[in-house]
């Protein structure tokens, strides 16, 4: 499979909110013609509409990919619209957390090829990461064509096993929220110090854009990176001592973040 026999055979994607719509922003940034979706959504936004996709239409009889963004809790409503296409050749992709492959089998039959996946909204501008697994229908093929369409919004890792995916999304899935509140943070702890709100923001932005950057770039690892900001009894020293701190400083609250959200992600599999 590659992309122009997704876009032949066609690409549906159930549910179009803020993930939905991050990576059919990558995709037909990177040449998927709109003609080729079919996006199911009962309120489809204006940006949406302005897309050219094709909007709760009738769905071509066999596409290539069923993408699956809605909501866990709305899978319920959902899915049944599209058991018709369940063991039909179509490769169903889900990237809802905390809904196992046994979910989706038990709905589109065991016989339906299906991957789990968790990407992120980076993936709006291309620069996601996803972690895909598949159930045991999904051929190398089939793995391959999930691993095709995600890494056109990003990079695509692949898992040993589906217990991986409640870590995963306490890290890469959750962690863009996570930076985002550190961007927020940094802005407004330099307003506190003095700094106009705009001048604080860009400030902030930049840096963590640029530090992110360099850490890819980089042969250097992160600690090396971070060692090579840090001048003996300098300014850095003096921030990550506090950063640092065992008790309450950055590695017991992070642990404690992706801890949280792997726990929510067990939780919501349980359902
Ligand atoms: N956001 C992220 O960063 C992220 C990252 C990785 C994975 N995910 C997963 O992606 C999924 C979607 O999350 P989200 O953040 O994009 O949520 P969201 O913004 O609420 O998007 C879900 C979309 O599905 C629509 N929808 C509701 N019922 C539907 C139905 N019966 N048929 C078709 N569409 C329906 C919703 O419409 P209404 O708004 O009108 O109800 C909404 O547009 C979740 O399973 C989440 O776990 C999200
Ligand atoms: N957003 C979804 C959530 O918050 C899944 C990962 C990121 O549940």
């Amino acid at each position: 499979m590659d992309m122009s026999d997704i876009a032949a055979r066609g690409l549906v994607l159930l549910g179009c909110g803020k993930m939905g719509s991050a990576m059919l922003a990558g995709w037909l940034e990177g040449g998927l013609p709109a003609s080729s979706v079919s996006v199911i959504d009962p309120y489809p936004s204006d940006w949406l509409q302005d897309t050219g996709v094709l909007i709760n239409q009738s769905l071509p009889a066999s596409p290539a990919i069923v993408l699956i963004a809605v909501k866990p809790q709305m899978m319920g409503a959902a899915l049944p619209n599209l058991q018709l296409l369940g063991g039909g050749g179509t490769l169903f992709i889900s990237v809802a957390a905390g809904t196992s492959i046994a979910t989706f089998e038990d709905i589109l039959g065991a016989g339906t090829p299906i991957v789990r996946a968790m990407p992120n909204t980076p993936a709006a501008i291309r620069r996601g990461i996803t972690a895909i697994i598949g159930n045991d229908t999904a051929s190398a093929i089939d793995l391959d064509g999930a691993e095709l369409l995600l890494s056109a919004v990003g990079q695509v890792v692949r898992l040993d096993s589906e217990t991986q995916m409640d870590a995963v999304t306490g890290v890469s899935g959750s962690g863009p929220a996570y930076v985002f509140h550190l961007i927020e943070t940094l802005a407004a702890a330099g307003e506190a110090q003095g700094l106009p709100a705009e001048l604080a923001m860009q400030l902030a932005k930049a840096t963590v854009a640029g530090a992110g950057a360099l850490a890819e770039a980089a042969e250097e690892n992160p600690s090396q990176l971070r060692v090579n900001v840090t001048s003996p009894n300098g300014t850095t020293q003096a921030a990550l001592e506090v950063l640092m701190d065992e008790g309450d400083g950055f590695p017991t609250l992070l642990n404690r973040a992706v801890g949280a959200a792997t726990n929510r992600s067990k939780e919501l599999s349980r359902g």
